[in-house]
């Protein structure tokens, strides 16, 4: 059986969905006059389906309870689904996590082994540094007298029943396999693809998605500013014509490789674009902060893999570097990242660097000058160096994991798992 606490957008769809899957699901809200309108049958807010869904499965699969006791005793998995609303100074307020925490421990009787989902959005790190220490004040061996799990949700306002029932996937965050395990098992017949990842991955895939979504929004309407500053232009036209490109729907160069990290974009186009611009814009007026602050985290990510570089290798060992060109199937080494990191770790004091790029080297060479080395091939490389890096993502580094895997690699391309 189920527990879930908070009976808002998230917990009423929760607790529908998994009745509406065949589980005897309890329902618990502090708000009474929230527990007394779905006892009657309906739903406080609007939300497409969720009236019928109420109404097939309220007494019978779903029941809403006052006491937690009962609720408690008989689930082995609890959902805590309560809100996470922001205080004045923009941190997640956790009161309702603790306070919906409190309400149930004293339940939870230490041979069986229960498990607490924190399905409410918390920022990275707070089941991990905030919520175990807490059960563990309380007195519990956390994997071993009560499980914890974080289990982020992805559903829209307006679309929670279909979101909810047709996930495209289901995260679970777990330090311990029991109780990843047992979460696991539960979501079974909604046929997702469930992934298993540690306690602050799954808080952070929550953010990534939000965040995601609403710097797409501050792009677009920062670009619709650009645009009113230079003057005629068509903006629906343009944002039309830009939905367009291939690379939203498509393979095998869809838009999602570029939604990934790496270090730094470079080439002869986006660089010099964006800079271009963000310099049209100010001659008319308009400070674009996005597209600064873009330019500025594609300077900033080089500096990051220099410093990266040297907290993981001495002055005096050899680093190999993979990759010249800006992307892998080209030999275009404008504005390369690999140019900013090699200057970068020749100014910090390494002299012993050693590259490598499948089309580049010559290119590379030639261009810049730089007091180096290059190796002809891949074995040729990594039979000289202690370190290597990955800076552009080839297949040939792809496929020879294991032989680059011998040396102490920092893959900044994350190619590798
Ligand atoms: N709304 C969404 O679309 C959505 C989607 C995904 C994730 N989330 C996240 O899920 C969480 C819940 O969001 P929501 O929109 O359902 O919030 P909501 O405000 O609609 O519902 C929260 C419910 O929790 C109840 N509650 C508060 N403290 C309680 C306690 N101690 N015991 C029992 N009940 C308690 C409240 O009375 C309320 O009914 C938030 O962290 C939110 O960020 C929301
Ligand atoms: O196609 C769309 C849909 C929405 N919006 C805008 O995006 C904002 C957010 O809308 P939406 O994403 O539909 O709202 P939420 O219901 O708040 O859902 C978001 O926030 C939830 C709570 O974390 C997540 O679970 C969802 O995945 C995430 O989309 C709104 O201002 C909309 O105007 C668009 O621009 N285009």
């Amino acid at each position: 059986m189920i527990t879930v606490i908070g009976l808002g957008f998230v917990g009423l769809t929760t607790a529908l969905g998994f009745s509406d899957k065949g589980y005897r699901v309890y329902g618990y809200d502090i708000n009474e006059k929230k527990k007394d309108q779905l006892r009657k049958g309906e739903i406080p807010f609007y939300e497409p389906y969720l009236n019928g869904k109420l109404k097939q499965h309220l007494n019978k699969g779903f029941t809403i309870v006052d006491d937690l006791q009962e609720a408690v005793i008989n689930s082995q998995v609890i959902f805590l689904c309560v809100g996470t609303p922001s205080k004045a100074d923009g941190s997640a307020d956790l009161g309702y996590i603790f306070d919906a925490i409190n309400s149930l421990t004293g339940y939870i009787t230490k041979p069986e082994f229960k498990v607490l989902v924190v399905k409410s959005t918390i920022p990275p790190s707070t089941t991990r540094e905030r919520i175990k220490p807490y059960l563990e004040q309380l007195g519990f061996k956390v994997g071993i007298d009560i499980g914890l799990t974080n289990n982020p949700e992805f559903l829209r306002e307006g679309y929670a029943w279909e979101d909810f029932m047709n996930p495209d996937r289901i995260v679970i965050g777990q330090e311990d396999e029991k109780s990843g395990q047992i979460v696991e098992t539960i979501y079974h017949p909604f046929n997702a693809p469930i992934y298993r990842v540690t306690l602050n991955t799954a808080e952070y895939i929550k953010y990534l998605s939000n965040t995601l979504l609403a710097t797409l929004i501050s792009f677009a309407n920062e670009q619709s500013l650009i645009a009113k500053s230079i003057g005629e232009i068509d903006i629906k036209n343009a944002f039309k014509v830009l939905h367009l490109d291939r690379r939203w729907f498509g393979s095998p160069a869809n838009m999602t490789s570029y939604a990934f990290p790496g270090c730094g974009f470079g080439g002869y186009c986006l660089p010099k674009d964006t800079m271009a611009l963000v310099s049209q814009s100010l001659k008319n007026s308009y400070t674009p902060e996005l597209l600064r602050s873009v330019l500025k985290v594609n300077e900033t990510i080089k500096e990051f893999v220099i410093c990266d570089v040297v907290s993981k290798a001495e002055e005096n060992e050899y680093i190999g570097i993979l990759g010249l060109a800006f992307k892998p199937n080209s030999n275009d080494i404008r504005d390369t990242p690999a140019k900013a990191i090699i200057q970068g770790l020749l100014q910090k004091g390494y002299k012993n660097i050693i590259a490598y790029d499948p089309m580049a080297n010559e290119e590379f060479k030639e261009a810049y000058g730089l007091p180096i080395e290059y190796a002809p091939n891949l074995p040729s490389l990594l039979s000289r160096v202690d370190h290597v890096v990955i800076v552009t993502a080839w297949d040939e580094f792809i496929k020879n994991e294991e032989l680059i895997k011998k040396k102490n690699v920092i893959d900044y391309r994350y190619i590798y798992q």
